[in-house]
């Protein structure tokens, strides 16, 4: 589970007035859920979700992590980020010299899980994203699709409480786009963590279990997807596709 509560996040630019990037934005998500957090460019999606991954401590507010309130030190961050935090962002940083098996293994053995159930895990995680004729391959040598499903691999191996994606599909087809979209909310729901990714675009919402909709640094509304038809999305967003 992850909380953000009356996040506020400025820019100081010099010579200019602090910019308010957030502006006091309050939001839960509970494990095995998957969240959209939707919004035009601009609009302090990524803004969130840096601090979210407690990438960035400098805003005015508070995160809490199954229960726990994060304390805004680097060296704690880093100790929760490695047992509680996947990060799916736009560069890959995968490491070039290890194969995909060892890319995905990477954090179990960061948080010094046995050799048995490491190799266990990996085999099981790269079924599910459908790299097995890959595992023994380089990251240069795959195609960017298959790359991004080595990155949600690596994501979610460590079955985290958390998981934070920023245009985890941005450049790729839109079947392929989407496809991964059900994977991540798919392999969320089995490990348990909860799913929060940004995107400005409102197809990728499909499947998942609710939008949280930012405008101007502003949590316009949530809005839950269950009952909302794929045809209807677009009606149940106030500012449309
Ligand atoms: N380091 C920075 N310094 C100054 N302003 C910034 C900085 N990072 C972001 N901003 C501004 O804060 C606002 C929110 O940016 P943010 O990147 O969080 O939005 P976003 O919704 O993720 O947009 P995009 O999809 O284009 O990345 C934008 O107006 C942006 O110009």
């Amino acid at each position: 589970m992850i909380e953000f509560q009356r996040i506020q996040k400025n820019y100081h630019l010099s010579g200019q007035k602090a910019y308010e990037a957030l502006k006091g934005v309050h939001g839960i998500i509970n494990r095995g859920e998957t969240v959209v957090l939707l919004g035009p460019s601009g609009s302090g999606k990524s803004s969130l979700l840096n601090i979210c991954s407690l990438l960035d401590n400098s805003y005015k507010g508070r995160v809490i992590i199954d229960g726990e309130a994060i304390t805004k030190t680097p060296e704690f961050s880093v100790g929760i980020r490695r047992e509680k935090i996947g990060l799916i962002y736009p560069g890959f940083s995968l490491v070039a010299a290890y194969t995909v098996f060892e890319n995905i293994e990477f954090p179990l053995i960061l948080n010094h899980v046995p050799d048995e159930i490491r190799r266990a895990r990996v085999s099981d995680m790269i079924l599910k994203l459908n790299l097995e004729k890959y595992e023994e391959f380089k990251p240069d040598q795959l195609p960017v699709e298959l790359k991004r499903r080595v990155v949600v691999a690596r994501a979610f191996i460590n079955r985290p409480a958390v998981v934070i994606a920023d245009e985890p599909v941005a450049d790729l087809e839109s079947s392929d786009a989407l496809s991964l979209i059900d994977s991540i909310n798919q392999i969320g729901k089995e490990t348990g963590s909860a799913v929060l990714i940004a995107t400005c675009d409102a197809e990728l919402t499909l499947g998942c279990d609710r939008i949280i909709h930012l405008h101007d640094g502003n949590i316009v509304e949530h809005v839950p997807l269950a009952s909302v038809h794929r045809s209807k999305i677009s009606e149940a967003l106030p500012w449309g596709i």
